[in-house]
């Protein structure tokens, strides 16, 4: 495939020469071959494909609310072209036989993939570490779903084990001791109002965030892990690891909705961290603008409209994402709001650098072909209806996003506008832990 006339991140006009899954060439006047596929790009931007180091595809246990297929299509249809999979599926990834399981399940996804291992009271660290781990995490210093919620000990040792064997670790920072149970004891005026969304805010306190990301950060430095704070939600949690050599990832709903939003999201709003202050989103935001945030990862966390349509303290946590990540982000920058090397960067760039992903986030002879055309100048409305998950929801309903019009994994078509046009077992593991691609 020969892509011609493309704006890169850079502002470079470029062609792009793809074969055999790799960018051949970036040059500028490249004729095409005989017979081979020529994309016009001309007005649109070229941009690596997102790395969504944070997804939650639910399978094996939950399928009835996302399965790879579905999830993986969701991705390629925004853009994201590697998910990685997190621990607390059913059963928990956290031994050998739960990783075979799930990998012989991911072996159905349109788009690449890293598989992580949990940690839990009755974890095998010996089998999982013979596994190719994409990385450790997330590791649950509070409950969330799954009620993975850890003690102190075990995570020190989780992070010894892993500090051992160079596997980078990922933490879920809330110290459930700093949780202020008041705030749920009040009449919260039932399902899908803002006292009742607004409330799980009140009760998952940013005190509660600070906290724990301090402590994961005291236990990284004692350990010598290499430790990534998963959805940061306030600037405090930032701030504390820009001093460190942790890194820290920052979700799309803290950074486009708050505590303001809930009244429209009722319980559809509760996950954890939970949403904040319209003050520390816009701060959030700010850091994100001015390159204190490492990387924008989703939280993809799927949950049927019927599970999420139940009362504050019965609906799951969590919210999906993964393909709305990059449209937002794009929508910032066709706004002015967001520099595009930024969104490049923290989607992309960064999580291939700090998890060691070779070959990926980057535009440049060699590189997996793992690319988006999109125009920035042809914004839509968000709407569930048009998003390939199989929850059925989205929190940015009526929020517009710019959408890409092709996405390719190791230059395969993946997504060209709709349906998915790629084939359904594309995918294939990522990660400095896989061996022999
Ligand atoms: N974020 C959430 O609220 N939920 C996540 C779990 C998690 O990331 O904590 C889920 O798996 O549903
Ligand atoms: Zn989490
Ligand atoms: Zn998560």
């Amino acid at each position: 495939m020969l892509i011609t006339g493309a704006e890169l991140a850079d502002g470079r006009v470029r062609d792009v020469r793809i074969r055999e899954g790799a960018i051949e060439a970036v040059g500028e006047g490249l004729d095409a071959d005989a017979g081979e596929r020529v994309v016009d790009a001309r007005g649109r931007h070229l941009l690596p494909g997102a790395i969504d180091v944070h997804v939650h595809f639910r399978e094996p246990g939950g399928s009835h609310k996302e399965t790879w297929a579905s999830g993986s299509r969701s991705a390629a249809a925004g853009g994201v072209t590697t998910v990685v999979d997190q621990p607390n599926t059913s059963p928990p990834t956290v031994d050998g036989d739960a990783f075979d399981e799930k990998a012989a399940l991911a072996a159905a996804s349109h788009v690449d993939y890293g598989i992580n291992g949990g940690v839990t009271a009755d974890w095998d660290p010996e089998s999982l570490f013979e596994r190719p781990l994409f990385a450790l995490g997330e590791v649950f210093l509070a409950d969330s779903t799954g009620d993975m919620g850890i003690a102190l000990d075990l995570f020190e040792e989780a992070l010894a084990e892993a500090a051992a064997r160079d596997v980078p670790v990922t933490v879920h920072a809330e110290d459930e001791t700093l949780f202020d149970e008041s705030a749920l004891g009040g009449d919260l005026g039932g399902v899908g109002t803002a006292a009742a969304a607004d409330a799980w805010s009140a009760y998952r306190t940013a005190e509660a965030e600070a906290a724990a990301v301090e402590r994961a950060l005291d236990a990284a430095d004692a350990s010598d892990a290499q430790v990534h704070i998963a959805h940061t939600s306030t600037p405090e949690g930032i701030d504390a690891v820009a001093d460190t050599d942790a890194t820290c990832e920052v979700t799309p709903h803290h950074l486009f909705l708050s505590r303001e939003n809930a009244g429209r999201l009722g319980t559809f709003g509760r996950m954890n961290p939970p949403l904040r202050s319209e003050e520390r989103r816009a701060a959030v935001f700010e850091r994100l603008r001015d390159g204190d945030v490492d990387v924008v990862a989703t939280d993809h966390a799927p949950h049927t409209v019927a599970e999420k349509r139940q009362g504050l303290r019965e609906a799951p946590s969590g919210v999906p994402g993964v393909e709305t990540l990059y449209p937002l982000l794009l929508e910032s920058v066709r706004t002015g709001e967001l520099p595009i090397e930024r969104v490049r960067d923290v989607v992309a760039t960064n999580p291939a650098s700090i998890f060691g992903i070779e070959g990926k986030g980057r535009i440049e002879a060699g590189a997996d072909a793992d690319l988006i055309l999109v125009d920035l100048t042809n914004p839509r409305e968000i709407e569930a209806g048009a998003l390939h998950s199989a929850c059925g929801w989205t929190p940015f309903e009526g929020v517009q996003g710019v959408f890409p019009e092709l996405t390719l994994v190791r230059g395969e078509v993946v997504y060209e506008r709709d349906p998915v046009t790629g084939a359904e077992s594309f995918g294939e593991p990522v990660g400095r832990n896989v061996r022999d691609r």
